[in-house]
């Protein structure tokens, strides 16, 4: 048999060889054909590797991009301001330069108002599918975005944070009930704090939005909270969107070729029936949060003839999904790093404590919370160390000019993709002495406002874009660690295992990893 077949291919040799060509080398060609693409408009490049572009790591997948993107941003920082890349076969650009990052992310807003994300939702024909992911300001361009942004910060307004403390507060109870419940006895438990993370943060967002119980932390005899289930189902879907992504960097036609939807229409019905079932639920009950949650806010505005019931369910539905990864990975990285460095652990335990002590009644008031330096400190060394967001992308909305050194500047076409690369000023030793450290004390030296403002830390992007949900999400994540801190210690064990490394495919935390730790109540 084997004889035989290779009879045939030194019969046939010439011919394969020949339909080999034909096939392969257009391929090569349609791959490699733009590679000059910046030499010729005279801006430095990373050089391409064959086919690979700038990152291999993204078909060979030897490890995760921003690193890939940390080595150029390393190699060429000192020489020029960006630096041509590309991503396969698509050049692009990278900002190598704060301050270029301050005129591509604010400054120039108008030339780069598109980030990737939004672009790809545009591409699609998004009035066919995906109605209710399009009240996102995260997916949306133009007036829909500018409507969105404006909904969702009244929403989140500061002067609301108040009313969400309240109600996140019920969240808190539950989860010191739900850790109690696990560490009974003297001896320390191990706790997979992953799952602790997501139940919190699924019921927090939901009380705060929809203001009822998503039962995540009190009906647990279920085998699966649908709540959650549906949360995690659609942040998955939201993440394969790095799939087509990839695709149409190789293929830019791939996008109409097939339209796909964000989220899926299983995961939209359940929200709108979610969404109803709450509404029943308030009128039933009088209204059991009181008004304060972000639905029945939006409510009246539907009352008035303002909002339709669509928007209503997807303004609530965004409102969860756009923030609940982040702050997963957030309070997953922080509860790590502190059962990591019990130097911090117990100096942030003693902040909390002695504070505490002062308060009228066993918890904190929203106005102390919001004073506690310490607590801000760690949370923000979390965001450096391990970004939610490891780079900012934005779209050039239309050709522009930008000066990439003293005396040269390049023009930028309209579609071309620059990226900020977010991780690696985390990680720069010029900006962040000791940047692999965990050093919450390095703010008391340089305020985090003023770090961001300079955009050597950017933990919520910056400009029109930045991220709306900074504030809720710092109080859910400043809540959770009060009420863990003040009740239990936590150490990590032989179990925990956990590289502070991304795996190959992580653009967030792989939160399906599992973190076990060590609770100890105090
Ligand atoms: C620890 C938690 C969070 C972190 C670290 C975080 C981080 C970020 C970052 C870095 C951006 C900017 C992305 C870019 O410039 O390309 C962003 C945008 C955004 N975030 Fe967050 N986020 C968090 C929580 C939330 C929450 C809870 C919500 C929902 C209420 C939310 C809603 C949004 C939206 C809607 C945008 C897009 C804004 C726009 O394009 O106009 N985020 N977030």
């Amino acid at each position: 048999m084997f004889q035989e077949l290779l009879k045939m291919i030194l019969e046939y040799f010439f011919q394969i060889i020949l339909l080999l060509h034909v096939i392969l080398l257009p391929t090569y060609i349609y791959l490699t054909w733009n590679f000059n693409y910046w030499q010729k408009r005279g801006l430095r490049s990373a050089l391409p590797l064959t086919i690979l572009g700038s990152f291999p790591s993204i078909l060979t997948r030897s490890r995760n991009l921003l690193y890939e993107i940390d080595v150029i941003y390393r190699r060429y920082k000192h020489r020029c301001r960006m630096v041509g890349i590309y991503f396969l076969r698509q050049p692009q650009i990278m900002v190598v330069d704060l301050r270029l990052a301050q005129e591509i992310l604010d400054s120039n807003f108008s030339a780069f108002e598109m980030t990737a994300a939004c672009s790809w939702m545009h591409l699609r024909n998004p009035n066919k599918l995906d109605k209710l992911a399009l009240c996102s300001a995260l997916w949306t361009t133009g007036e829909i975005w500018k409507c969105n942004r404006a909904v969702v910060s009244g929403a989140l307004a500061q002067t609301r944070l108040k009313h969400s403390y309240d109600l996140c507060q019920a969240s808190c109870r539950h989860l010191k009930d739900f850790l109690l419940q696990k560490c009974i006895g003297a001896k320390p438990q191990v706790v997979e704090t992953v799952d602790l993370v997501k139940r919190f943060a699924a019921a927090a967002l939901c009380i705060s939005i929809w203001g009822v119980n998503a039962g995540t932390l009190t009906n647990t005899k279920k085998k699966q909270n649908e709540f959650l289930l549906m949360t995690e189902r659609a942040t998955k879907q939201m993440s394969s969107l790095r799939n087509y992504s990839l695709l149409s960097a190789v293929m830019p036609f791939f996008w109409e070729l097939w339209p796909f939807r964000l989220i899926s229409r299983a995961v939209d019905n359940y929200f709108v029936q979610f969404t109803n079932d709450a509404l029943e639920c308030h009128r039933e009950l009088r209204n059991p949060s009181g008004l304060l949650d972000v639905l029945s806010l939006l409510y009246e505005r539907r009352h008035t003839g303002h909002m339709s019931d669509e928007a209503l369910t997807g303004y609530c539905m965004t409102m969860l999904l756009d923030g609940f990864e982040d702050i997963c990975s957030a309070l997953t990285y922080t509860l790590y790093y502190l059962a990591r460095d019990t130097r911090v652990q117990a100096k942030l335990r003693n902040e909390l404590l002695q504070t505490l002590r002062h308060e009228v009644c066993a918890e904190f008031s929203f106005e102390t919370l919001s004073s506690l330096c310490y607590l801000d400190h760690c949370i923000f060394e979390t965001l450096r160390l391990s970004p939610t967001v490891k780079y900012c992308r934005r779209i050039c909305s239309r050709a522009n000019v930008v000066q990439f050194s003293k005396s040269k500047s390049v023009q930028v076409d309209e579609g071309t993709l620059v990226c900020v690369p977010v991780y690696s000023f985390h990680h720069d030793p010029l900006i962040f002495c000791e940047p692999n450290s965990y050093i919450p004390e390095r703010y008391e030296n340089v305020a985090p406002k003023e770090l961001m403002e300079r955009r050597a830390f950017l933990p919520f992007g910056a400009g029109p874009r930045s991220c709306l949900g900074k504030d809720i999400a710092m109080l859910i994540m400043k809540s959770a660690i009060v009420a863990i801190i003040t009740q239990f210690s936590i150490k990590t064990c032989a179990e925990s295992q956990h590289s502070n490394n991304s795996g190959v495919d992580s653009f967030l935390l792989n939160l399906n990893e599992k973190l076990k730790l060590e609770f100890k109540k105090i």
